[in-house]
């Protein structure tokens, strides 16, 4: 039992001590995790109590990255505001006072809004703040500060003028109050029509004109075909009309019309370029119109009522003044020319144009900025331009002539071109040795022809022969026009030709029969040219020159378009002065025979100064066709050389073949190489004859009877290179050693040019002088007698043969010196000896021959240097009683070989060979 109760307690004691164990270890773990939640408290608490200071500190952070980010920003926008109006707003429409000037806009670019101030931002670059005026709309001002809104008014109209090519912009001051006070720096405009004033009750007056002048230009500047002027000027580059700005500086209630125009005005007249700048009066609420309201140097602007403008200071009035003074005196000057290049088409359109029905190209710009086109083709076919001198007749011929070559290609037109007045400006259309190029379609030009009036005679020939081939296949093709023609004959080459002659009236001038002939000539081809393409332009400065052609009202009729320049005289028809108000650089194109219904005013570009001209005339040159060649130029004042002329060069022996190299495509009148040793005898070439082509002046040398020549007058160096060409070109037709030639100077003077000639004959030539000209006569006249073969040919060239007549009085073998040469001219030439001699007077000559009553006819051929018409009488001019229409002059001669010719034919002897 004890140990039942011992085991009991035992157990009891176990279980107690157990329960005790897991009770501590409860407890020790209770008291851990109360110390753990103690320390987490605390720890949480500790942590609890940090929090705040660090929120807030991120926030700060987060506070302050915000700042910096805005203001960047904000910098960042200023900075791109800033360039943007500076783009919009460049030069004079935005630069500070200091150092500003005048920009204008290029032609074709929007003027821009005009800057009146700066809208300021903290810590960021100033914007300008800008103002659309021209082109745009309207600035109405407001506020009580009527000196801010004035300097605002001073700055917009300044930058405005500034913006615009002087005259492009004109202002009208309605100034009731100060009467036009707020406008005075601006008065230098008015010298130039640039500003003007209205007074007091005549607003209503000036609101009218300014609604009259948007009808007008909507009517026939824009004519349905542009919304704008400014649309129109940035499609075709130009600005026909000045912008219009009406400042309206207070004043009266307005009255309902007032009104009603002004509304007008403020609904229509940006897009014709009629805007208002405006204080005092209401403007009506319109999107173009910009509100701007003053408040000291501040304000503030409708379209960003938020940011206040400072305001820019007014333009000083030095500046004011100064840049309206320089303006109105440009104007006043003169308007610019228009560019020529505004005549041109562009590259990729030139030689794109027909001519089969006529002529088409513009010369200026109408007062509505638009082409002014002249016509040639059936009506009108023919032109004349007038204008006194340096009023651009010559500007305005290279004017036309540029606009049609760029238009036309070369077989499609050809030009003429003779200038009678003294000058080379034509000369640069052929090729010179400064400048290579060309105008492709140029086939002639004659310049310094103002004493060779038989240039234009040969060109008037010319042209004529040219409508007779056209008439002729014309008929053979059964047609009347060229335009036909040009259907029925595709392969064909039939350009229409403008032949142009400048001071034409020099062509005209004098009774004789040069004038005859071409005032012939020039009717003829004026009456049937027109059909046949061939088109003439007449310019004169000198009213003469027009009545020459008034006294042939046939002549004249065709001529029916008319050009004036300023001050033009009795080009246009009686009745029509419209050419005496013309400005300068201005024309009226009348292409009604100058009737005044037909009046168009053209503003002429300047197009004949070297590097506009050149710069055309090169692009065309390189287009030119593989073949073409340059035009023949014709210079008065040049004198020509033998071993460059075609004729000359193709010269050869008889029985030799080929062409001598570079010698030009054929002999120009086939003499040389059918003369030489044909039936017709060796040629002797004396000169260049006066016409298109260069052709050489030949006597011919058969075995006939006369065939010797006379050179007449006092004129040294012409006799001399008379002679030369007439020696070196037969020289060039016999081979060596078989002909002579006998060279006898009696002229100190002429002593060096015909030594030279001796030299460059070689061997055949032989010399002879004073001590034995005698026995070159007897010697020579003896010859003849012997064998009836002709013998060698063989060539006297005697050198002033008058001086001999001492020598020549003295007896040889029973004749005088003088019966031997009379001898030898008469029986010579049979026999292939002809005499080439100078006699210093034709008394001389008639001396020689046997006095005034001897026969000439031994002398088949003369040419007379400083000798008058009326010396060469019947005797030795059988084709006129009185002589020929001869007038000496320098460097030239008058031919006459009776054997060809009606008339003489004036040569230009060719100079010293080199
Ligand atoms: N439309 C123009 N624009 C600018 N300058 C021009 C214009 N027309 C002519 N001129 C200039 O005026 C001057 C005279 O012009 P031009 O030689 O054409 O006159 P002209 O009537 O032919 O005179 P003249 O008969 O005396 O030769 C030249 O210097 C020329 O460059």
């Amino acid at each position: 039992m004890p140990d039942l109760r011992t085991q009991l307690v035992t157990r009891v004691r176990a279980m107690l001590s157990h329960a005790l164990g897991s009770s501590r270890t409860r407890l020790g773990t209770a008291r851990a995790e109360l110390d753990a939640a103690a320390q987490r408290l605390r720890r949480t608490r500790e942590a609890a109590a940090r929090v705040p200071g660090r929120v807030g500190a991120e926030r700060d952070r987060r506070i302050a990255d915000l700042t910096d980010r805005y203001a960047a920003q904000i910098d960042r926008l200023a900075g791109q505001a800033s360039a943007a109006a500076a783009r919009e707003a460049p030069g004079a429409a935005g630069t500070d006072w200091p150092g500003w000037r005048p920009t204008p806009v290029n032609r074709g670019e929007p003027p821009g809004p005009l800057r009146i101030g700066t809208v300021r931002l903290p810590d960021s670059p100033t914007v300008p703040a800008l103002v659309p005026l021209l082109d745009v709309g309207h600035v109405h001002l407001s506020g009580a500060d009527r000196t801010g809104c004035d300097d605002v008014v001073a700055t917009l109209l300044l930058r405005s003028l500034g913006r615009a090519d002087p005259g492009a912009v004109r202002l009208i001051g309605y100034d009731p109050e100060h009467l036009g006070g707020g406008l005075a720096g601006f008065a230098p405009l008015s010298t130039a029509g640039l500003l003007t004033f209205v007074g007091p009750g005549g607003l209503a007056r000036l609101l009218d004109d300014l609604v009259d002048q948007i009808r007008r230009i909507n009517e026939t500047v824009l004519a349905g075909e542009y919304r704008s002027l400014r649309e129109l000027a940035a499609a075709t580059g130009r600005r026909p009309e000045p912008w219009r700005v009406a400042v309206l500086l207070g004043g009266e209630e307005l009255s309902r019309h007032e009104r009603g125009q002004l509304d007008r005005v403020v609904r229509t007249g940006a897009a014709c370029g009629v805007h208002l700048v405006v204080r005092g009066i209401e403007l009506p609420p319109d999107p173009t119109v910009c509100r701007v309201v003053v408040t000291g140097a501040e304000a503030r602007l409708d379209s960003c009522p938020d940011l206040s403008v400072r305001l820019d200071p007014p333009p000083p009035a030095t500046l004011v003044t100064e840049t309206s003074r320089e303006i109105a005196t440009r104007v006043n000057a003169g308007p610019p020319p228009t560019p020529f290049t505004d005549l041109l088409p562009p590259v990729d359109e030139m030689w794109r144009e027909d001519s089969a029905h006529g002529l088409t190209a513009p010369i200026g710009d109408g007062p509505q900025g638009r082409p002014v086109l002249l016509t040639l083709g059936d009506y009108p076919p023919h032109a004349l331009i007038g204008g006194p001198s340096g009023t651009g007749k010559t500007n305005l011929i290279f004017a036309w002539i540029g606009a049609l070559a760029a238009r036309y290609s070369p077989a499609e037109l050809e030009f003429y071109l003779l200038d009678f007045k003294e000058g080379v400006s034509f000369a640069r259309f052929a090729q010179g040795r400064r400048d290579p190029s060309w105008l492709p379609h140029m086939r002639l030009v004659g310049i310094n022809v103002n004493t060779d009036r038989e240039f234009g005679l040969a060109l008037l020939r010319f042209l004529a022969e040219e409508l007779r081939r056209r008439a002729d296949a014309a008929k053979r093709h059964e047609v009347t026009k060229l335009s036909e023609l040009r259907t029925v004959d595709p392969q064909g080459r039939w350009p229409r030709i403008v032949a142009v002659v400048d001071e034409f009236q020099m062509l005209l001038a004098g009774r004789d029969a040069v004038a005859r002939e071409a005032a012939d000539l020039l009717e003829d081809l004026a009456r049937r040219g027109r059909s046949q393409g061939i088109h003439l332009v007449l310019a004169s400065q000198d009213v003469r020159g027009i009545e020459a052609l008034w006294g042939r009202p046939a002549l004249v009729a065709q001529f029916t378009l008319r050009i004036a320049l300023p001050k033009a005289l009795r080009i246009l028809a009686e009745r029509n002065d419209a050419a005496q108000t013309l400005p300068r650089h201005h024309a009226v194109v009348n292409a009604e025979s100058g009737m005044p219904e037909g009046n168009q005013t053209a503003r002429i570009p300047a197009a004949s100064d070297w590097g506009t001209w050149s710069d055309l005339q090169h692009r065309l040159w390189r287009m030119r066709p593989p073949d073409a060649a340059p035009a023949r130029l014709f210079d008065g004042d040049a004198i020509p050389r033998l071993d460059e002329a075609p004729d000359f060069v193709a010269l050869r022996p008889p029985g030799a073949s080929g062409r001598s190299g570079g010698g030009p495509e054929q002999p120009t009148d086939g003499s040389a190489e059918r003369v030489a040793g044909g039936t017709r005898g060796p040629v002797a070439l004396l000169g260049e004859i006066i016409d298109v082509q260069a052709r050489s002046a030949g006597m011919r040398l058969p075995r006939a009877p006369g065939r010797n020549l006379a050179v007449l007058g006092t004129g040294v160096d012409e006799a001399c290179a008379v002679l030369e060409a007439a020696a070196r070109s037969l020289r060039r037709q016999h081979r060596p050693g078989t002909a002579r030639f006998s060279i006898a100077c009696l002229d100190p003077d002429a002593d060096t040019a015909a030594r030279s000639l001796y030299d460059a004959l070689g061997d055949d030539a032989a010399w002879y002088d004073e001590e034995d000209i005698a026995e070159l006569m007897a010697e020579t006249a003896n010859g003849l007698g012997r064998g009836s073969a002709p013998g060698e040919p063989h060539y006297l060239l005697l050198y002033a043969v008058d001086a001999a007549a001492g020598q020549l009085g003295v007896t040889v073998g029973g004749r005088t010196g003088l019966e031997h040469l009379r001898h030898i001219l008469h029986n010579g030439p049979e026999r292939r000896t002809h005499t080439l001699a100078w006699w210093r007077g034709v008394a001389r000559l008639r001396a020689d021959l046997g006095g005034p009553a001897s026969r000439t006819d031994q002398i088949g051929a003369w040419v007379a240097l400083d000798v008058q018409g009326a010396e060469l009488t019947t005797a030795l001019y059988p084709a006129a009683g009185s002589g020929p229409d001869w007038y000496p002059r320098p460097w030239r001669g008058l031919f006459f070989d009776r054997a060809v010719h009606r008339t003489g034919q004036v040569i230009i002897p060719y100079g010293p060979s080199r």
